[in-house]
């Protein structure tokens, strides 16, 4: 698939940006800076400084929840990070809104408010619905093209995000570009070796529809985190359920049960489980348990243990290309990041093309001084990556590829810079 880039888009314009601001909100309603900030600048900065007028939306939270607040926070902190002035609007398509779209001079930036608080943006529909919007028929007169670079929110279809492209030309933001290269590298590239994939995290359900999907595209699963235990429970140990005050087995299970079965059946020699897992013991400290030797699970299980970081490093180390979807213990705790830390150090340490994904999972570059330099790609996308990891696209990119197949003249992507380029 190829799309538009903002290289394609000759400046001087005005701009209409949609963005991935979703940060994590602090319960004195502070909003947490993150490296969605840091890599939207790039789109940001690159369109104004080149005399666009940019104007940016996106949204926080969903109504209801305690992070659902104003944009006033990001458009501060998103100005650090683009290093220019980001003004803001307490108003997304009104009024308010149009005026401070109208008065904005070339180059310089504005904020929208969150798109969530207009009824419009929400629930999902398709593309012709959401561009007949009120939101989308008020704002795109104002505005000579779009550009999408929330890649991490593609996976849904609201108003800014499939409604805009039908009604205005449209372009991929420099996110949007890299992370759609690199996430669907694993379905639309050939490695010439080992595809290797890391599969934790709780996510049960999502990671086994990735191995499902990726059957014959990944040749060794290196497996940890809840999925990892239930794979060990159909695998026959007394592990992969819930003890008391746990919430993350049972159900996944009753869900999933089949399904891993069947994986296990007819892939289990491409599967590799942990054979030690890790615990906390009276004391309070980490202590480690053989697989086999677990009688009865009457504890959780916080990582994998120490022999199986062992033996899934130097299989990370004979791959070509690496993927990782969730982390494989509970990395937070820095008694429980081994298994993690340990697999991510073993992939910085190879030139193997690799891609980190998933919103937790990534955070433990950062939280362990791990290099994002030492990996292909660290993506910011959960939802987003799982999509392209299966192979299933998102809507926008079904918008664009109607405009391709009705106005031609798209381009390829540029290329990852590390690891061989898909
Ligand atoms: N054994 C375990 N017990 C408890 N938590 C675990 C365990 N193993 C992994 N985790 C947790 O899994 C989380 C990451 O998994 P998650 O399914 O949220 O995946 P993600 O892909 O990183 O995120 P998302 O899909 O939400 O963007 C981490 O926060 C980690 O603490
Ligand atoms: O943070 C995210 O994962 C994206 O912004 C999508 O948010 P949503 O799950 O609330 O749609």
């Amino acid at each position: 698939m190829t799309f538009k880039t903002i290289d394609d888009l000759d400046p001087g314009q005005r701009v209409l940006v949609r963005l991935d601001l979703n940060s994590p909100v602090s319960d004195d309603g502070t909003v947490q800076d993150n490296r969605r900030f840091d890599r939207h600048a790039e789109t940001v900065r690159e369109l104004a400084e080149r005399g666009d007028r940019v104007v940016c939306m996106a949204h926080q939270g969903r109504p209801g929840d305690d992070d659902f607040v104003s944009l006033r926070q990001h458009a501060d902190i998103l100005a650090e990070h683009v290093a220019a002035d980001v003004h803001f609007v307490p108003d997304t398509y009104g009024p308010e809104a149009v005026e401070a779209i109208e008065s904005l001079g070339d180059g310089e930036i504005l904020l929208l408010e969150n798109v969530r608080m207009c009824e419009d943006e929400l629930p999902e529909a398709d593309p012709e619905a959401k561009g007949d919007t009120e939101f989308v028929r008020t704002l795109a007169p104002e505005f000579d093209a779009y550009v999408n670079d929330a890649y991490s929110a593609a996976h849904r279809e609201h108003a800014s995000l499939v409604g805009f492209p039908l009604v205005l030309p449209s372009y991929a933001g420099r996110v949007m570009e890299t992370e759609y290269e690199a996430n669907t590298a694993i379905a639309s590239r050939t490695f010439d070796g080992q595809v290797t994939m890391v599969v934790g995290g709780t996510k049960a359900t999502d990671v086994i529809s990735v191995m499902e999907a990726l059957d014959e595209t990944v040749d060794r699963f290196l497996l940890g985190g809840i999925a990892g235990e239930l794979f060990l429970r159909a695998a026959g140990y007394p592990v992969g359920e819930d003890v008391e005050g746990m919430d993350l087995f049972d159900d996944q299970w009753e869900a999933n049960a089949d399904t891993i079965r069947e994986v296990l059946d007819e892939r289990g020699d491409a599967i590799t489980l942990a054979t030690d897992l890790a615990y906390e013991d009276e004391d309070g400290e980490r202590a480690e348990i053989d697989v086999e030797e677990i009688e009865e699970k009457t504890q959780g299980f916080l990582d994998v243990g120490t022999e199986t970081v062992e033996t899934y490093a130097p299989i990370i180390r004979d791959s070509e290309a690496v993927f990782v979807k969730g982390a494989l213990g509970l990395f937070e705790d820095e008694r429980f990041s081994k298994g993690t830390v340990g697999v991510l150090e073993a992939i910085a340490e190879t030139d193997c093309f690799s891609v980190v994904g998933g919103g937790d999972t990534s955070r433990a570059i950062e939280m362990y001084g791990l290099s994002e330099e030492d990996f292909s790609h660290v993506s910011i996308a959960g939802g987003a990556y799982i999509r392209a990891l299966t192979g299933e696209p998102l809507p926008p990119w079904k918008c664009w590829r109607r405009h391709i197949e009705e106005r031609g003249n798209w381009r390829a992507p540029r290329t990852c810079e590390r690891g061989d380029a898909p």
